[in-house]
């Protein structure tokens, strides 16, 4: 199969690179640059050298809707938007890294990205790429729809309480961090070495893009989810989301129950670890693969739960779940070239 990158000179770009280099089903990759075509990938990014130069290419939907069995757009909010239109009637399967495709309410996405949606029938095609809860819709699809890092440790974390309709959903908030590569790879104020290291911050405080991803999927589960308390604060390391989850029970259940049942839920799932009673997930666990470790309590005194959800923000969070996706589409074993363990420590 040939695969394509737009954007592969990007944080999110260099790690599908990483992996799709390695996977068995790809025979060869095609890299798409809007600043830099007709330079070699190695030549930026000298770490990549091998017997293997790949060349930029421009960036030109009607040669790479024909050219490849799949593109992968790893490209900012409001290029895929543009581009998908373009790309999608062609043999080419899409699957877009950015949140362009993801809210099915396009006056959502002015209102959250500030940018023109992409057009309906874009985003009608498009089919939300969570696995673990979307599988079959993804197997059939032409153009996924990556989700965002932070929905995903969130949505994971959820899941089998909203799905089971546990949770009461006006008590939520999601108390999430990242690491610094969660930004891309222009520095800007907020990310700048002087200024993150040795800082912790809180940012988009009731403003972050991901929110109505979030709340259109736990809507998905139930009908009564209203709007969520939804923090994201930045952490001076490289990689790494940790979502800290807090809610309420309709009824009574104890950690162990609560445990037996996101075992049960995600017992099918390879990338869904599930901790035992009294364990919690670290960044580290997961630190440069496709897992999301989780672990949970009930507190005795207050009754409110609290779940621990960690993803490393450049694989599940974007490149691995990307590649997981691309392995449902086309039928592949799911967890096809990608990693079994993670780098440690
Ligand atoms: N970083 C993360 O942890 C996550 C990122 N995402 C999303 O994935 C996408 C990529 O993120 P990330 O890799 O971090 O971003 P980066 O900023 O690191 O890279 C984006 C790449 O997009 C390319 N690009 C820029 N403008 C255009 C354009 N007009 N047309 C085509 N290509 C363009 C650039 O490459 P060139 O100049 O060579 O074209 C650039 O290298 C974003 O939408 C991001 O929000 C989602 C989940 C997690
Ligand atoms: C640390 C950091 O800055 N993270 C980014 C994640 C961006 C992202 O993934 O954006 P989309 O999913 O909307 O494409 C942020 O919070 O905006």
């Amino acid at each position: 199969m040939i695969a394509g990158i737009v954007g592969a000179t990007g944080y999110g770009g260099i790690e599908l690179f990483r992996l799709l280099s390695k996977h068995p089903q790809i025979n060869q990759l095609k890299l798409y640059s809007s600043s830099q075509a007709g330079v070699e990938f190695e030549a930026i990014y000298p770490q990549f050298e091998s017997r293997e130069r790949h060349p930029l290419h421009e960036v030109d939907p009607v040669k790479m809707k024909e050219e490849c069995d799949v593109v992968f757009l790893a490209t900012p909010a409001g290029v895929s938007s543009r581009l998908t239109p373009e790309l999608q009637d062609g043999k080419a399967k899409i699957i877009d890294l950015s949140g362009d495709l993801r809210l099915k309410n396009s006056a959502d996405y002015s209102a959250w990205y500030k940018k023109d949606p992409a057009p309906e029938p874009s985003l009608e095609k498009a089919v939300y790429g969570l696995p673990e809860w979307n599988k079959e819709a993804i197997r059939s699809a032409d153009v996924v729809s990556n989700p965002g890092c932070y929905p995903t440790a969130t949505l994971l974390g959820l899941g089998p309480v909203m799905s089971e309709q546990l949770a009461d959903p006006g008590s939520i908030i999601v108390d999430a961090k990242s690491g610094v590569s969660g930004a891309g790879k222009n520095p800007n104020a907020l990310t700048h070495f002087a200024h993150a290291q040795e800082n912790f911050q809180i940012y988009k405080v009731n403003q972050h893009q991901h929110i109505p991803e979030v709340e259109q999927q736990l809507m998905q589960w139930n009908e009564e989810t209203t709007p969520i308390t939804f923090s994201t604060h930045l952490v001076p390391m490289t990689r790494g989301i940790m979502a800290t989850i807090y809610f309420t029970l309709k009824e009574e259940k104890s950690a162990e129950e609560l445990l037996a049942l996101y075992k049960d839920v995600y017992a099918d799932q390879p990338f869904v670890r599930v901790k035992s009673e009294g364990q919690f997930p670290c960044t580290k666990d997961v630190y440069q693969t496709n897992f999301c470790d989780i672990g949970l309590t009930v507190d005795s005194r207050t009754k409110r739960v609290t779940v621990v959800s960690v993803i490393d923000n450049l694989m599940k969070g974007a490149a691995s779940q990307a590649v997981q996706n691309m392995n449902l589409v086309f039928h592949l074993d799911e967890a096809a070239g990608l990693p079994q363990f993670p780098v440690y420590p």
